[in-house]
């Protein structure tokens, strides 16, 4: 009988696992995989203090080796959460079944898709092939010892998967509506405007860098990037902050900062945006810090997207949209090891208070993992790239 992914979803979630997650939900997740045949490696990067970007951060790298030159397919995922925030009808860390949804931080985003890759490992034989786990404890928050470091453990470990599928909550109305096959870039970019401080009434004895903070978020906000690509939606540029802290009513600031983020698409670069913003600051008196977060990638459709379909399908009755829409992902990453395709869970309650999943779709998500595992596993070398 098939693992119940519910059982195992509850223990994961009972967990605290906020970003960037250490310890307890790691020990979980060992525990289920390693009497399955899984040889277990955990290992925490980081040693800045609590709350800095450098914080420690747990990773898990699992394999359970097929025969010599079988094919390689990896699950990957991450284990921390986001905070819970204010007014849950239950504790966010006591997994609650109410009618037909188990309610609690991760429960779709993304323990629940876990521990259906764990319940479905479970009915894929050995002799199929090499299964792994990629699991990070850091995909939420700045992602700098997380999944990279997992990489760069594989390489030197001689890890090499074949195909990968990341467990994230791709569905939007119903499970199996949406796969996605690609994700588009991202920048985050820090905007300084100088000045010189001084008394709002002699403002020739003041510089104020307000105006032009201003001028490069009007002509920032006013830039129509594109109208979008074959796989693509248009890119977005938002204002996410300005900030300036002025608490006098009589003070001309000598700063005002801003933050920009802009999603996009395969028109551009991280490099390409970070110059342009760059150039418009400049151009106002100011100055852009960028941070490439990730550049725009596609799994082109073919031999991997089809099994993910046909798996999908054979279980939900859904032909699922392949898409590249939303936020990023891990598998900006890791589609430099390997062909990578996001399915999972549907997303509606991602990161809001109640997070929930509806259990008879825990079930099904397993059933779907194993097909594409042992489809995956059943593809000649080459068929998938
Ligand atoms: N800090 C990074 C990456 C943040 C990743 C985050 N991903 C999601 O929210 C997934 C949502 C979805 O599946 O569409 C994001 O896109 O912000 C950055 O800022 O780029
Ligand atoms: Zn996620
Ligand atoms: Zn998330």
């Amino acid at each position: 009988m098939m693992l119940d992914p519910l059982d195992l979803a509850k223990r994961l979630i009972s967990a605290p696992s906020v970003t960037p997650a250490t310890g307890a939900v790691f020990d979980e997740l060992a525990a289920m995989l390693a009497p399955l045949g899984f040889a277990v490696h955990r290992f925490t990067r980081g040693e800045g203090p609590d709350g800095s970007e450098e914080a420690p951060v747990e990773n898990l790298f699992a394999i359970r080796q097929g025969p010599p030159g079988s094919r390689h397919f990896a699950f990957a995922g991450h284990l921390d959460v986001v905070p819970p925030g204010e007014g849950w009808a239950s504790d966010p860390f006591e997994p609650q079944v109410r009618g037909e949804l188990l309610h609690g931080r991760g429960a779709v985003d993304m323990k629940g898709a876990i521990a259906a890759m764990v319940a479905a490992v479970a009915e894929v034989p050995a002799n199929a092939g090499t299964i792994s786990f990629i699991i990070t404890g850091d995909e939420e928050g700045p992602a700098l010892h997380g999944t990279r470091a997992l990489i760069d453990y594989m390489a030197a470990e001689g890890h090499q998967p074949d195909l990968c599928l990341v467990g994230e909550p791709t569905s939007v109305h119903r499970l199996g509506d949406m796969v996605k096959i690609g994700r588009r870039g991202s920048v985050n970019i820090f905007i300084d405007a100088e000045g010189t401080q001084g008394h709002v009434a002699y403002p020739h004895l003041a510089d104020n860098p307000l105006p032009r903070l201003v001028a490069i978020l009007a002509e920032l906000d006013a830039l129509t990037l594109d109208t979008g690509t074959d796989w693509f939606q248009p890119s977005n540029l938002e204002i996410t902050d300005i900030n300036v802290g002025n608490r006098a009513h009589n003070v001309i600031p000598a700063l005002g900062q801003a933050r920009i983020s802009i999603r996009f698409n395969d028109l551009h670069t991280g490099k390409s945006l970070s110059e342009r913003v760059m150039a418009i600051a400049e151009k106002h008196g100011g100055k852009a810090r960028p941070i490439i977060s990730g550049e725009p990638f596609l799994t082109e459709p073919g031999a991997f997207s089809m099994l993910v379909s046909d798996a999908v399908e054979s279980e939900t009755g859904i032909a699922p949209e392949l898409s590249t829409s939303g936020g990023t992902s891990d598998a900006r990453f890791l589609r430099s090891v390997c062909p990578v395709i996001e399915f999972g869970l549907c997303n509606a309650t991602m990161h809001k208070r109640d997070e929930a999943v509806a259990i008879p779709d825990l079930a099904i998500l397993a059933r779907i993992y194993a097909r594409i595992a042992r489809a995956a596993l059943a593809l000649e070398e080459g068929q998938a790239a």
